[in-house]
Parts: structure tokens; C-alpha cells; sequence
């Protein structure tokens, strides 16, 4: 059976319990998701260890932010990884995006839009007052147009994301939640059948999966709940 095209976001405290839940995702799921938790405490090492014997795709999500000359030494020094996918935050601007671009050339940069945890009023607290929507196009556009072939938006933007950037550009969706799950600290959220009917490419789901009792049963179900609403 294809995997379902879900990046299980391998949010752990140590490297065990993420090699675990790598391991026992796998089969289901085409994607792992290392975030800055394992990776600011194990290092490179956490890609081995997750990518396993499976050979699971990876996605290296460390939204880095800098001036254009350290993000490039960062995707550079990461690239030799092989990450599939690595995050780069659009609101560091086009010539930041570009850099990494150019530095990573083997790796699907994904510019991070506006962040799935943040509500309207967040965002007018950050000087960005309007809808999300306007915001997350906006740093769409100008992310495709310094290079990125992938972007990270939350599900409830994705249709105009879409209609945006076209259908070349992979969309990327956090803030998903099967019907009846913990919201927890995501906002702006939908249901993993919604935001593919949407038009998301790759949806990112941490704690529903591995906050369950059975992270391996889980996934399998909501990869089956897609592939029946598919
Ligand atoms: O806007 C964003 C960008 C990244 N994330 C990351 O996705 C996962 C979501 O985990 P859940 O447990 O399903 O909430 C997490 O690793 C975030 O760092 C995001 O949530 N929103």
C-alpha cells in the first residue's frame, strides 16, 4: 500500500522514543518530521536514527531565520544530511530564502508562511493586523518567487495558497487534527480529509499520533480514513 502523505512530527523527548514511533509509523505514513526539540539535543545523529533501516523521507523542520549569510551555512551544513525537506521561516525575506536555496540544492526548501499557533490578534500584535489569509499569500508569493518549492501554511489558507503558487509548489499543512482530537496549542486547524481535499500535498501530525497509546495503529487509521475520502 502507498503511503499516506503525512509527515508524523517526531516531537520527543529522547531519541528512543523517536526512533520508535519512526519505526512504527513507517509503514503507513511517507514522512518523518524532525523539529527543533531532538534535533538542538542530539544533532545530525537524530536523522540516522529516525530514517532507520526504512529509508523513510525526512523533513529537517528548523525554520531557520537569520541574515542571508548564516542561513546559507546552516542549509549548507545540514544539506549533507539529505533532509528532503528543510524549513526556512518567508518572513526572513527573499534574499534569506534565496540563500538557502542556493545552498542546499538537493533539498525542498519550505518557507514557513505564518504559524499554525497564531491567531488574528497574534498577528496584529506582530505588526501583521488583518486576515491570515492576506498575510500567508503574501509571503507565499514572494517565498515561490526567491525559490522555495514548498511553503507551510495552515489547512484554513491552503485553497487561496493554491491559487496563489499553482500546482507545482508542494503545500504543506501543520495544524491538522482527526475529528474530535486535543486542538492543544494549534489555532487555525481542520481535519486531515479536509485539508487534502483542500489541496495540501503533505500534512504534518505530531501529538494525535504519538500522544496516542498506539502510534503505529493511528497512523494506519487516519492513512485508511484518507485513502477512503481519496
Ligand atoms: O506553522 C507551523 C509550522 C510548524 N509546525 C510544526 O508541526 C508540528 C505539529 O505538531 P502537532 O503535535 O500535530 O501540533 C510541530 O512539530 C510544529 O513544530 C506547526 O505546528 N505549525
Amino acid at each position: 500500500m502507498t503511503p499516506a502523505p503525512i509527515a508524523v512530527a517526531l516531537d520527543a523527548p529522547d531519541l528512543e522514543t523517536a526512533a520508535r514511533w519512526a519505526a512504527v509509523v513507517t509503514p503507513h505514513v511517507s514522512t518523518v518530521k524532525v523539529g527543533l526539540e531532538l534535533y538542538l539535543r542530539y544533532g545530525p545523529d537524530v536523522i540516522a536514527s529516525v530514517r532507520g533501516a526504512s529509508g523513510v523521507q525526512v523533513f529537517l523542520d528548523l525554520k531557520l531565520h537569520d541574515i542571508p549569510n548564516t542561513v546559507a551555512g546552516a542549509a549548507r551544513a545540514v544539506a549533507r544530511l539529505r533532509p528532503a525537506i528543510l524549513t526556512v521561516h518567508a518572513a526572513g525575506g527573499s534574499a534569506m530564502i534565496r540563500a538557502a536555496v542556493e545552498a542546499a540544492p538537493h533539498t525542498k526548501i519550505a518557507a514557513v508562511t505564518i504559524l499554525t499557533s497564531l491567531t488574528e490578534a497574534d498577528l496584529g500584535e506582530i505588526g501583521l493586523a488583518g486576515p491570515a489569509d492576506d498575510a500567508v499569500r503574501r509571503l507565499a508569493a514572494l517565498s515561490v518567487e526567491a525559490g522555495a518549492t514548498a511553503l507551510v501554511c495552515s489547512p484554513n489558507e491552503v485553497s487561496a495558497v493554491r491559487a496563489e503558487v499553482g500546482k507545482e509548489i508542494t503545500l504543506i499543512t501543520p495544524g491538522v487534527r482527526p475529528t474530535g482530537a486535543a486542538t492543544q496549542d494549534q489555532v487555525r486547524v481542520a481535519t486531515p480529509e479536509q485539508a487534502l481535499a483542500d489541496g495540501a500535498d503533505l500534512l504534518v501530525i505530531g501529538r494525535p499520533i504519538t500522544g496516542s497509546p498506539d502510534p503505529g495503529a493511528t497512523a494506519a487509521a487516519i492513512a485508511a480514513s484518507l485513502r477512503r475520502a481519496g
